[in-house]
Order: C-alpha cells, then structure tokens, then sequence
C-alpha cells in the first residue's frame, strides 16, 4: 500500500472503521451482533442471506453473474420474496460510492455480519462492479430436488461437498419465517413480528450447533425436521453424502476454517472479467482528509492522522504527534533550508465498538486532525507526521514508507465552507424519481464553491458528479457540471472563487474537480459532500518554520549521498553500497 489509494483508502475505512469518511456508519446497524428493532430477525442472518442471493446467480458455464448488485433488481423474484431482504436493501442504500460498489458494500455486509456473531473473520477484497439491471436465475430453493440444488451450486462454482458446507455455514444464522414459508412455521401471536424458527438453538451466533445438533437428532431446522418432506431442502442436502461432510463439520475449528475458505470463495465470486483488488488489509497508521482548501477567508491545509491504539492500553496523553510539510515554491522549496511543522487541533477517539473487525482485533483508532495555515505564494508540496511518546523510546515517522505524502496539486482547490446544499421538495420543482419512505419526493440542490490559483489560465473549470446511492437503485448519478469565475467573491491568498451545481436524488454525492490549462489537466479526486458549510471549524495551529524532523534530517542524508551511488555505479563497485544503507 502507498498512499493516495483512494480505493483502498475507502475500502479500508469501510472495513475497519466500519464507516465512511463523514461518520456515517454502516458496522452498527449489524454490530454489536443482534435481532433487528421491530421484525426480531437477525440482522447478521439478513445480511448473509443477502450476499449468497446476490451470489447465487453465478453461472461458471458463461461467467455471468456473482455478487454484481443485481439482487436489488430481483425482489420481487420468489426466491428472494420477504421482509428481511427489502431491510437489507435498505439498509445497503445509502453506503455505495465512486470507490465502494453497491456489490462490495453487500460482501462488506456479510464480512461483518459472520464476525460480529462470532464466526471467522472473512479477509475482504473490494472491486466488485455493478449492473443496473436483473441477472440470471439459478438461486436454491426449498422445495427442489436434490439433483437440482446440485446443478444449482455447480454453476455458482461449488461441489457436492461444498454445497453441504456452505449451507451448513449460511445456516448457522438465523430462521425460518411464517410469513415468508406459512407452510413450515406456524403463524406469529403478534402483530407486525414475524415467527422465525431457528436452523439452532444459537440463531443470533455464529457456531457449528446446526450441525452438531442436527448430527444428534435434536435439530430445530424445519428445513430438516419437517412432516413437509417436499421442502426439508437441508436434509436433502446434508444427507446427500451419507452424512460424511456433516461429520466432519462437528469439529468446531474444521467448521470456522472450512467457512471461513468457503464464504470468502462466495464473496469473490464476480462476472468474468471483473478483477478485485488486493485483501484489504489494515493501514498501521493512515493518512485521510488530505485537503489544500479556504476557510474563513485563510488558504489552509488540513489532514487527519489514524493511530492505533490497543483496547486493554490507556492512551498515552503525553505523547505529541507533530506534521511536518516542505513549501511548494520559493526559497524554501521542498525544506530547503526550511522544514515547518506544527501540532494537531483536535483529537477524536473512536469507539471500541465501531467496527467489528477492529473489535475483533482488539484495537480502536485514535484520529489526530491537523488544520495549518499555508502561504498561497509558498503552498505546500508533501508532508509526514513524527510520534514522540515521551517515554524513552524513539521518536516514529510516519512518512509513506520514505517518500513522504504527496500534495499532488494545488492549482484548483474544493471550499466545502463556501458550498451548500438544501433539499427541494419536488412539489415545487420539476417531477423526480426520488420517493421517500414518507412519500414526499425531492430533489438535492447542491452549490458548489471551488478555488482556482491565479495563474493558471484554465480553459475549463468543470467536475465529474457522482452519485450511485440512491433510493431503489433506478441508476447512477453520473455527469459533469461547469463552474463559472464568481467575481463578486474577493479572491483569497491567490486564489480566484468558481461556483456551479448539481441536482442529485441520491444521498452520496461526490466530485472530482478538473482544471484544464493547456495540455494539463488537474484532478482533485472524490471530494465528498456531507460537510459543506456545516463543517466543523477549527482555527488553524501556529507554524513552527524552523523544524527539526527526524525523518527528513536521515533522508537528507540519504539524498546528499545519492551522487556516491551513482559514482558507485560506475566504477562497478557494488560494495559501496553497503556503508550507504547504514547512513
Ligand atoms: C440448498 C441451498 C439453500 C436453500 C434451499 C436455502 C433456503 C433457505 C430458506 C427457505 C430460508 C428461510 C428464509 C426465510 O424464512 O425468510 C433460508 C434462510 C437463510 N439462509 Fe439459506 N438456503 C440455502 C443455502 C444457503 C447458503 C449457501 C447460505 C449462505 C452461505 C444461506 C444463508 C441463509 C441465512 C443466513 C438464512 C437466515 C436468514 C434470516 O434469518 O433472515 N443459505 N435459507
């Protein structure tokens, strides 16, 4: 990993702060693992059934289908017919962005769901792309055959083995409805609660009881335990083999290892030609926020520092945690001469609880967010961050492996505080899709601010306008807007004011900006939209301009060796390069 990422960046964020940048959290509407408000179903169970319906569809035999978010498209199916499914949807609506597909927010979903109840943790790979319309048939169903349900998951890519474990894994989870299966579960006694019967007694955790007790014939499975013998599909299927995978399944470390290898399998099975990303493994310490922009009338530049932090460890209050960054232009140019650095303005810790994975992991995070003010006439070029515990120990860089976080341009900027945004109920406008649950529809009228450096004579000011989490999923916001010289605002510290907007449905709206000057174009990249001029202020912190870093006084070193490298080189002397690592 090397930052910028931003898919990475997002997916990571997702995973393991189980939320989005602005806070909005999908982890907790399935963690701490429980029944759902209302319905009393298992949530986690909800989930999970979700993502092997979405899967379910696969076909190895043309590649189609796999977890591609056309489940969304396929509700009114009667496989995927019941409450929990539309919740889950729901649910789901508002988390998919430009980085995140609506598919890897439903293996996100399942990830969660299996670790908050217990099960193994599932490594996770992002990527997934999107249909916007139905896929194939080919999902089980209770009342088929047992040659059918095989022909069914040898094309999701599965063997007869394998479909007994993976239903054993699905089945660990939750119930049977009354309402969604009348004929197997006897009507609820209250009103608006469905009765769900348990594939075990565990249904909310995430163990191998629906085998072992479904070995021991105290099964409450009514997919097993059933006078209706027609739908009694997991005792088709468990029984296929002589109980033989069952056996094996007792064993509860061969069960969570062998659902742990088999759900990941489900979860990455994607169309032909759609490639995942690496697993998403954690980042020690992440860099986000990053973000050149004006507020109150001050160019400044911000950026939020993650650490981790152990549960069972106090939070070390002496430590100081300091961001260094080299100018852009003049005289000090990349620290010539010059490092400034400067402390945090705010420290937020977040909950222990935030995301299943980092509970499971026994960590939380600790966000150390940086607001500095920056001289439009030296701007900034890259930054790092040093960590001194005041303990002893040494002082830490955290420095992108060396090279430092880029600032990778400073010539079109976005000013959430100078943009807004204000629901227009569709009463009064032109007819939109958009329905709410209420019933009212609306539209988003978002106003955007962006500020150009003057100088740089661009010949369009525009943004790409994205948005694919919108209600029902009828398709994806996608388009461009140009912005047009504000003249009226009073340019600030070389920097002009733009303005333009954008109608949106969707609830996630997201830019890149673009400045074209010449042959260039400049790009800043998935600027995203809950804060606008609702962000929180903070006045920026004082500048230390003559800085002592740790990390860049040993790089420069380095640097100022380079040309023995090369020397080095020549005479073929390999060896010299030896004593060079140890400078
Ligand atoms: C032979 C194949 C399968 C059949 C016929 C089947 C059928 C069913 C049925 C009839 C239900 C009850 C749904 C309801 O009442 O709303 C159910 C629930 C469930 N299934 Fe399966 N299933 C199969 C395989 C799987 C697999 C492979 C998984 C995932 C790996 C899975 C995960 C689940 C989960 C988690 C639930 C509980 C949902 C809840 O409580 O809300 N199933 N299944």
């Amino acid at each position: 990993y090397q930052y910028p990422s931003p898919q990475y960046e997002a997916l990571e964020t997702f995973l393991y702060e189980g939320q989005r940048g602005d806070g909005s959290n999908l982890a907790s509407l399935v963690h701490p693992c429980r029944k759902r408000t209302g319905t009393m179903s298992s949530v986690a169970a909800e989930w999970l059934r979700f993502a092997f319906h979405d899967m379910a569809t696969h076909n190895v035999d043309d590649g189609t289908g796999g977890l591609d978010g056309s489940l969304v498209y396929e509700l009114e199916r009667p496989e995927n017919f019941g409450l929990g499914f539309n919740q889950t949807a729901t649910d789901f609506e508002t988390f998919p962005n430009k980085y995140v597909s609506r598919a890897d927010i439903f293996a996100l979903g399942a990830v969660f769901a299996v670790a908050t109840c217990g099960g193994p943790v599932i490594p996770y790979r992002g990527g997934r792309v999107d249909v916007w319309q139905a896929g194939g048939f080919g999902t089980p169903q209770p009342h088929e055959d047992l040659d059918t349900l095989k022909e069914e998951f040898r094309k999701q890519g599965f063997s007869n083995t394998e479909m007994i474990t993976l239903t054993a894994c699905g089945h660990s989870l939750g119930g049977v409805r009354d309402t969604d299966f009348p004929m197997l579960v006897s009507p609820s006694t209250t009103p608006g609660v469905p009765h769900i019967i348990g594939f075990d007694s565990t249904e909310l955790q995430y163990d191998n009881k629906v085998v072992t007790e479904y070995l021991s014939g105290t099964t409450q499975n009514v997919l097993v335990n059933t006078p209706n013998t027609t739908m009694a599909s997991d005792l088709r299927v468990f029984t296929s083999d002589g109980n033989q995978t069952m056996q094996g399944l007792a064993d509860s470390n061969t069960f969570m290892s062998q659902c742990q290898s088999l759900l990941e399998r489900m979860f990455n099975t994607v169309p032909q030609g759609v490639t995942l990303t690496d697993e998403i493994t954690l980042i020690p310490a992440k860099v986000s926020g990053a973000q050149l922009t004006i507020e109150q009338g001050q160019l400044v530049f911000k950026s939020t520092l993650r650490l981790t932090q152990p549960n069972d460890a106090k939070l070390n209050t002496n430590r100081t945690v300091t961001m260094f960054w080299c100018d852009k232009y003049g005289s000090a140019a990349n620290c010539a001469g010059s490092t400034k650095s400067s402390s945090y303005v705010n420290v937020v810790q977040d909950d222990t609880n935030n995301s299943p994975m980092t509970w499971r992991m026994g960590i939380y995070f600790v966000h150390y967010q940086f607001v500095v003010p920056i001289q439009g006439s030296e701007s900034i070029s890259k930054f790092w961050f040093e960590v001194d515990e005041h303990n002893g120990t040494s002082i830490t860089a955290y420095n992108n492996g060396g090279s430092d976080y880029p600032v990778v341009q400073d010539q079109i900027l976005f000013v959430p505080t100078l943009s807004s945004s204000y629901f227009q109920s569709n009463g009064t406008s032109a007819p939109k899709t958009k329905v709410e649950t209420s019933g009212e529809a609306f539209t988003k009228v978002l106003n955007f601010t962006v500020a150009v450096r003057q100088g740089s004579n661009p010949s369009r000011v525009y943004a790409s306008v994205f948005d694919n989490a919108i209600h029902l999923f009828p398709f994806a916001t996608n388009t461009t807007i140009d912005f047009t010289r504000n003249s009226s605002a009073t340019s600030v510290d070389g920097y002009d004011f733009y303005t333009g907007s954008v109608e949106d449905i969707g609830l996630q709206t997201t830019l890149d900006l673009h400045l074209d000057s010449g042959s260039t174009t400049y790009t800043e990249d998935f600027q995203q939209t809950t804060f606008l001029d609702n962000t929180p202020y903070f006045k920026p912190s004082t500048v230390n301009a003559n800085a002592h870093s740790v990390a860049s006084s040993s790089r420069s070193s380095f640097v100022l060796s380079l040309p023995f490298v090369v020397e080095s080189m020549l005479l073929g002397s390999l060896l010299l390069l030896v004593p060079l690592e140890l400078l």
